[in-house]
């Protein structure tokens, strides 16, 4: 039976609840208010799953702190607001690593989506094996509305989860969808009334996957995640460069300007 060797006690940002006689690590998202994604949760993020992995964990659920409220808002618009090139490029390589990371773990994933997951926070969900909705919270690419042009392992991602013809219709028209019409179209694999139930349910995959072989498993895996790897591994340099600049150009800059003077304007600061 595995054993925990890492200290999860270190991380700042998410609460790691591993469960000695299963091998299942439940990570809890916990960076307040919403989850959004800097380059130092990424950094810790990524080290987690490399721990993980170390640990031999048999399985992830991911979930977040605030529950039926926000899984997780995106990429933190504040942290890229007008930033410095040597940290734009520090982000995106980040970001690009801990997905690839998650996409090809060799332990199962699966995400409990227990609020709100627009943008960049879905990319999570999207790379994990499985996803499991509470109702009453929306998911969804709609990067396209913010003038960002998805990276093309991204858009992998949703096809591969959501299907060419969906994922096409959902990028394209920006659409954030109802957890219902997100079972629909097999955004989410199933909806659950509450976290607890929607841990069970996450639990349950985890177990089915335990009757394969594990390196078989991570095998097949991998085989069928390919096309999303290529992408992944694709001309990165380049990628990178063209994902830096898209962040820092004026329009998107300005776009950012206006969703956090939105943001300021909800809550009448
Ligand atoms: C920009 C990248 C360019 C290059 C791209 C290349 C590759 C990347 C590909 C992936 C790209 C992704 C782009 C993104 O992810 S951009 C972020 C998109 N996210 C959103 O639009 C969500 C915005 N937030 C909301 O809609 C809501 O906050 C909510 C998540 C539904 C929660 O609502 P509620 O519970 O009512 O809370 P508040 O709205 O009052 O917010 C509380 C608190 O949190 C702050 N906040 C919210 N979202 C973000 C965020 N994304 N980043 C930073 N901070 C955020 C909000 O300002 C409030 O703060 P204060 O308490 O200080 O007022």
């Amino acid at each position: 039976m595995p054993y925990v060797c890492a200290d999860y006690s270190k991380y700042k940002f998410v609460n790691v609840c591993w469960n000695s006689e299963n091998g299942i690590a439940t990570v809890t998202l916990k960076r307040p208010p919403v989850n959004s994604l800097t380059a130092e949760f990424l950094r810790e993020l990524s080290s987690l799953l490399l721990d993980l992995e170390k640990d031999e964990t048999q399985g992830l659920i991911f979930t977040s702190e605030f529950d039926e409220k926000v899984f997780s808002a995106g990429l933190d618009f504040k942290e890229l607001y007008r930033p410095s090139i040597d940290h734009a490029k520090e982000f995106m390589s980040l970001l690009h690593s801990f997905s690839f990371r998650l996409s090809c773990t060799a332990y199962p994933t699966v995400a409990v989506i227990n609020g709100h997951a627009p943008a960049g926070g879905c990319i999570i969900p999207l790379c994990c094996e499985y996803r499991i909705g509470l109702n009453n919270f929306n998911i969804g690419l709609n990067e396209l509305k913010f003038g960002i042009l998805l990276p093309d392992w991204l858009s992998s991602l949703m096809i591969h989860t959501i299907g060419s013809r969906n994922a096409e219709q959902a990028i394209l028209s920006g659409t954030l969808f109802s957890s219902e019409h997100a079972l629909r179209i097999g955004l989410v694999d199933e909806i659950a009334p509450t976290k607890e139930v929607a841990l069970e349910k996450a639990t349950a995959f985890l177990n089915k996957a335990k009757i394969v072989n594990r390196s078989l498993r991570l095998d097949a895996k991998l085989h069928l995640r390919r096309p999303i790897l290529q992408e992944f591994q694709k001309d990165i340099e380049n990628e990178l460069a063209k994902n830096v600049s898209l962040l820092m150009s004026d329009k998107v800059q300005q776009s950012l300007d206006a969703h956090i003077k939105i943001l300021k304007e909800k809550r009448g600061n």
